[in-house]
């Protein structure tokens, strides 16, 4: 057997998963949460079995140590199992990378260096690769959320400030969640529904105009015209954008310099207020859109209106995007709200008429992991639910690079 053990660092936790790349098999899979914290907690998952552990974890280190002792005591056996590779997600690759790259030190330097950009992300990622390099003698393999993003248009890719003030700053849109933007289009690209269309009009796969939504806690749309990602609604961070679980998507600047001036309110934080205590949290108490529906059932104002400005968000830049492609063949969700809050589906498209855009209640309601078409059958664009798998994404681009 041959397989890739998959590693997402976040500033405080460590995701993991053990992946067949080639049946995309998952054997065994968790997270550490709530790291340097007091109380840490891992849990790992393996053949449907839960182990839940609650301990103090210092740091990233502790954090893998935990991780390959369960592998050992729990199951399966890292060597057992084929292990060959490492995939690290790193979220943010600047300029410097626009593709899957086998770490070197020079690898880990240049991640090192973008810090900067990316100063919530980039940090556990160093610290991840350094730890999981020292305890597992493979391939390590570092794929960029910003990679699929790489060619993005200039006329995309450009803010309007000064230019020799954005060179020097590398400020500039670089898009995220690539991984699973690019998954998710090719999936949607290689779906039969949507081949027999173009073959129906005529079409060649370069034409295949796609508006994809990812919706997780982080959230993101693109643009995709024949697999290239022309447009993206994150940019230099992780920060611009839809409305997410903490963060405020994108807001008039001038409320940074406003909040600066008018309080004692330090950079650090409205950093922190605007990633983490805003979005739907910052609206309604919660950032979790399974407990914000319930707070709508229940009548509650704040969630109601938080829902609103994440459904107005949404619907103009499905809008937008169907303009920067001159039209739409497919609208596809994904992530943990893409693909589980149909009342979400529905409420991005009411409204979305004008651009053909409906789904079907009986298709939208039904509950699958099959990437599916939710729209009713013969009538314009395809709405679809493509479930993501970023893990398998990054495992198959290990695997390709290392063989
Ligand atoms: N059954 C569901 N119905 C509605 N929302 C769901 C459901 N399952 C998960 N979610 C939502 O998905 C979001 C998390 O998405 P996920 O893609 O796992 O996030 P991330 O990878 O960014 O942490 C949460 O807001 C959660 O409420
Ligand atoms: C880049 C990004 O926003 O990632 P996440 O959704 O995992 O926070
Ligand atoms: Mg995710």
């Amino acid at each position: 057997m041959t397989t890739v053990l998959v590693l997402n660092s976040g500033s405080s936790s460590l995701k993991y998963q053990l992946v067949v790349p080639g049946s995309g098999e998952v054997l065994a899979g968790g997270v550490v949460e709530r790291i340097g914290e007091e109380a840490g907690r891992i849990t790992h998952e393996v053949a449907g079995q839960e182990v839940v552990r609650e301990q103090t974890v210092a740091d990233h280190g502790a954090a893998l140590r935990l991780v390959l002792d369960l592998f050992e005591e729990a199951g399966p056996s890292l060597r057992e199992a084929g292990i060959v590779a490492v995939g690290h997600r790193v979220v943010h690759g600047g300029t410097s990378f626009s593709a899957p790259v086998v770490v070197d030190d020079d690898v880990v330097a240049a991640v090192r260096a973008l810090v900067p950009l990316a100063p919530l992300h980039n940090p556990g990622n160093v610290t991840g690769i350094e730890v999981a390099r020292e305890l597992l003698d493979v391939p390590h393999v570092a794929v960029f959320d910003t990679a699929f993003f790489a060619d993005l248009p200039p006329a995309a890719a450009t803010y309007a400030i000064d230019v020799k003030t954005a060179a020097e700053h590398g400020v500039r849109r670089y898009g995220f969640h690539g991984t699973s933007h690019q998954f998710v289009s090719s999936a949607v690209a290689a779906h039969p529904a949507v081949r027999a269309e173009l073959a129906a009009a005529g079409r060649g796969p370069e034409t295949l105009r796609q508006v994809v939504l990812h919706l997780g806690n982080g959230a993101s749309a693109s643009a995709v015209l024949g697999g290239h990602a022309v447009e993206t609604s994150m940019g230099l961070t992780p920060l611009e954008g839809l409305v997410m679980g903490t963060r405020s998507g994108d807001i008039d600047p001038g409320i940074v310099f406003h909040l600066l001036r008018s309080g004692d309110l330090t950079v650090d934080y409205v950093d922190t207020l605007l990633n983490k205590r805003s979005g739907l949290l910052g609206l309604s108490g919660v950032n979790d859109m399974r407990e914000l529906t319930r707070l709508v059932e229940a009548g509650d104002d704040g969630a109601r209106l938080a829902l609103d400005v994440y459904l107005h968000r949404l619907r103009k830049y499905v809008g937008a995007y169907a303009a920067v492609l001159g039209g739409i063949d497919v609208l596809v969700f994904t992530a943990g709200v893409g693909e589980n809050a149909a009342h979400v589906r529905a409420g991005v498209v009411d409204g979305l008429g004008f651009l053909g855009l409906t789904v079907d209640a009986a298709r939208n309601e039904a509950r699958s992991r099959e990437p599916r078409v939710v729209s009713p059958s013969g009538t314009g664009p395809l709405v679809m639910v493509v479930p993501t798998n970023e893990e398998l994404a990054i495992a198959r681009q290990a695997i390709a690079l290392v063989g």
